[in-house]
C-alpha cells in the first residue's frame, strides 16, 4: 500500500516512477537517511550515551550510528538494514534511542494541545487506532513535523496481507489463509472507518483521509512498532525500527548458549518472552544483556543489545516473535522459507479435537513434516476409544501406544495430507514453474515481456494476466505499471506461501509412511522411529 505524499524515494519502493537516473536516486536515498542519522543523532539516537555531543557535531560518514552500526542494504534479507560497523560481542550496547526521539501517541498528547483536546472525545478508539491517527497527524505537518526526517524514510508502500486483492487473496489457495486476508482487511477497513470522526476533527487533508492513507498506517505501525510499558499499541522508533528479522530458533544456538530466546518484539509485543532449555542457569543480568532490548525506564530510553557476536559487516538482526509464515505477511509483509516456527493445520473432525484436552492451535504439522506433540496426542487418543482412561497418561508423555493404533494414527495424517494436497488448484510442481517464471521478471519490463513469460506458466498465470488487463499485450512494448508490479509482488508471496505449505503436506506424507515402516518392522526399519 503505498502513500502519496511527501517521502522521497526509499530503497523500499524501487518502482517508485522518478525521473532521476538510478546514480542520482541513490544519492538522495543517501542524503535522506543522512540527515535522518544527523537528526537522530542530535536527539541522542547513539551506541553509547556518551556519543551525543561528540556525534552531533561531527559529519555522518557512510550512513553510521556511532561506531557500532550503519545503515545498510540486504537486497536478499530484509532489504535495507543495518549491519555492523565493528565486530560486536553477544549482550554489547548497540543501540539506544531516547524517550524523547520515539513518536507515541502519548507524546502528542503532552505537547499538542489540539490533538489532544479532539482525541479525549474518541473513548472508545483503540491504542492502535490513535497510532494510526498519531502518525497521520504528523504527516500531515510535512516539514514541520518534528520527526520529519525520519517520516521521510518511511517505506511508500507495504504488502501485509490487508492490501491484498481479491485475486491475490485468492492465490493462497487454502481456506484458513484466504480467510486471514479477508479478515485483517476488514478489521482495518472497521477501524479506519470508526477513526473518520475524529482525523475529520483533526482536519486532515483529504488524501489522509482515504482507506489508502490508513492501510498504509496501519502496516506502518504493525510492522514497525516496539513495545513500551505504557501504551499497548508501542512506540515508532527511529533507526530502531531498521532492524530486519531473523526467526527465533534459526541461529540463535551459538556454541555455548543454549536459550531459546523469543525476544524483543515489534508489533508491540512483549519483549524477551524466554523460555531456557532444561539445565540452563542463566543469572538475571546475564539473561538481560543477552534478549535483544527493551525500554529501561532507568535511562529512559530504548535499548538494543547484540543477542550473538557478529563480524564487522554482517547484518545485525532481530527475533521480532515467533511467527508463522501467515502472520509474518499478516504483520510484516513477508515470508521466510525456512521458518522453525511455521506451522500446517489440516483440518480434523470435531470428534478428533475434543479427544484431548489441547487447543486445537497446538494441533498442527511442523513445517519440517513432523505432526506436534499436541497433534500425535490427541490423534493417539482418539484412535483408542475404549481406553482413553487407561492409556490416558502414557499418551500425554508422547509415547506411543501400540503397533496398531501408531498405525492408525500415522495413516490418517497421511491421508488427511494427501487429500488436501490433492483439492488444491494447483500441484506443488505448478507452483515451483510460477515462481521461477516470476523470477525471470527483471525490472523495468514491458506488459509484452510478461505476457510472453506468464502465458507459458500455466496454474493461476492466465487468471493473473486477465485480471490486470493484459491478456491482449502478447505486442505491448509499454512498460508495466507499478500497480501490476506491486500485485504480481503479492501475488508472487501468496504463490511462495501455497507452495511452502504444500512441500510441508508432503514432507508430512513422507515423514508418516517412515514412520508406519518403522513401527510394523522395527528390526529393518527402527533407525527411522
Ligand atoms: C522493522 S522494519 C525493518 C527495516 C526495513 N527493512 C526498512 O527498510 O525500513 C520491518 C520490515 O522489514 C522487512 N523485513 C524485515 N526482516 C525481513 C526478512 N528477514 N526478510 C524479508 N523482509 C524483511 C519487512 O518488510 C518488514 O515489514
Amino acid at each position: 500500500m503505498e502513500l502519496e505524499g511527501k517521502q522521497k524515494p526509499g530503497k523500499q519502493d524501487p518502482e517508485k516512477g522518478t525521473e532521476d537516473s538510478n546514480e542520482d536516486q541513490e544519492r538522495k536515498i543517501d542524503e535522506s537517511l543522512q540527515d535522518m542519522l544527523r537528526w537522530g543523532s542530535a536527539l541522542g539516537i547513539s551506541d553509547s550515551s556518551s556519543a551525543k555531543m561528540a556525534t552531533s557535531t561531527k559529519k555522518m560518514h557512510d550512513l553510521c550510528i556511532g561506531c557500532t552500526l550503519s545503515v545498510s542494504y540486504f537486497p536478499k534479507a530484509g532489504g535495507r538494514g543495518l549491519a555492523a560497523a565493528r565486530d560486536i560481542v553477544k549482550g554489547d550496547l548497540i543501540l539506544r534511542v531516547p524517550k524523547s526521539a520515539l513518536l507515541t501517541t502519548q507524546h502528542l498528547l503532552l505537547t499538542d494541545g489540539p490533538f489532544s483536546t479532539a482525541v479525549h472525545g474518541y473513548p472508545y478508539l483503540s491504542p492502535s487506532q490513535l497510532l494510526c491517527v498519531s502518525l497521520l497527524y504528523e504527516m500531515g505537518k510535512g516539514q514541520d513535523s518534528n520527526w520529519h526526517p525520519y517520516l521521510s524514510n518511511l517505506p511508500h508502500h507495504y504488502d501485509t496481507l490487508a492490501t491484498f486483492n481479491q485475486f491475490e487473496m485468492q492465490s493462497f489457495q487454502v481456506d484458513y489463509a484466504v480467510c486471514a486476508a479477508e479478515t485483517a482487511k476488514s478489521r482495518i477497513e472497521s477501524e479506519w472507518q470508526q477513526s473518520q470522526l475524529l482525523m475529520r476533527e483533526l482536519k486532515f487533508r483529504s488524501g489522509f483521509l482515504t482507506l489508502r492513507a490508513w492501510l498504509w498506517a496501519s502496516a506502518t505501525i504493525s510492522s514497525r512498532t516496539l513495545h513500551v510499558p505504557w501504551d499497548e499499541a508501542g512506540c515508532l522508533c527511529p533507526v530502531g525500527d531498521l532492524f530486519n528479522y531473523a526467526a527465533p530458533g534459526i541461529e540463535l544456538h551459538d556454541g555455548e548458549d543454549t536459550m531459546v530466546i523469543r525476544s524483543l518484539q515489534f508489533n508491540s509485543l512483549c519483549i524477551s518472552e524466554r523460555t531456557d532449555e532444561p539445565g540452563s542457569e542463566q543469572s538475571d543480568t546475564s539473561v538481560q544483556r543477552l534478549t535483544d532490548g527493551g525500554f529501561d525506564e532507568n535511562i529512559k530510553a530504548y535499548c538494543f543489545y547484540a543477542r550473538k557476536i557478529y563480524k564487522k559487516g554482517e547484518q545485525v538482526l532481530l527475533g521480532y516473535g515467533t511467527y508463522t509464515n501467515l502472520e509474518l505477511l499478516e504483520f510484516y509483509g513477508f515470508l521466510l522459507s525456512e521458518n522453525p516456527n511455521d506451522k500446517v493445520y489440516v483440518g480434523l473432525e470435531t470428534s478428533v479435537y475434543s479427544s484431548s484436552s489441547f487447543p486445537r492451535e497446538l494441533m498442527y504439522i511442523h513445517q519440517n513434516g513432523k505432526p506436534s506433540f499436541a497433534l500425535l496426542c490427541t490423534l493417539r487418543l482418539w484412535a483408542t476409544p475404549n481406553k482413553r482412561r487407561s492409556v490416558g497418561h502414557l499418551a500425554y508423555t508422547g509415547t506411543h501406544l501400540s503397533t496398531e493404533n501408531e498405525i492408525i494414527v500415522m495413516g490418517l495424517i497421511l491421508e488427511k495430507s494427501m487429500a488436501i494436497l490433492k483439492s488444491l488448484p494447483t500441484s506443488i510442481e505448478e507452483d515451483h514453474r510460477i515462481l521461477s517464471g516470476i523470477e525471470k521478471i527483471h525490472d523495468p519490463t514491458t506488459s509484452m515481456e510478461i505476457h510472453r513469460l506468464l502465458s507459458e506458466l500455466g496454474g493461476d498465470s492466465l487468471a493473473f494476466l486477465e485480471i490486470n488487463g493484459l491478456q491482449d499485450s502478447s505486442e505491448s512494448t509499454q512498460c508495466l505499471s507499478r500497480k501490476i508490479k506491486r500485485s504480481l509482488y503479492r501475488w508472487k508471496l501468496a504463490v511462495e506461501w501455497r507452495h511452502r505449505y504444500k512441500k510441508t503436506l508432503l514432507d508430512c506424507v513422507s515423514y508418516c509412511t517412515r514412520r508406519i515402516k518403522a513401527v510394523q518392522y522395527p528390526a529393518d526399519f527402527g533407525d527411522l522411529l
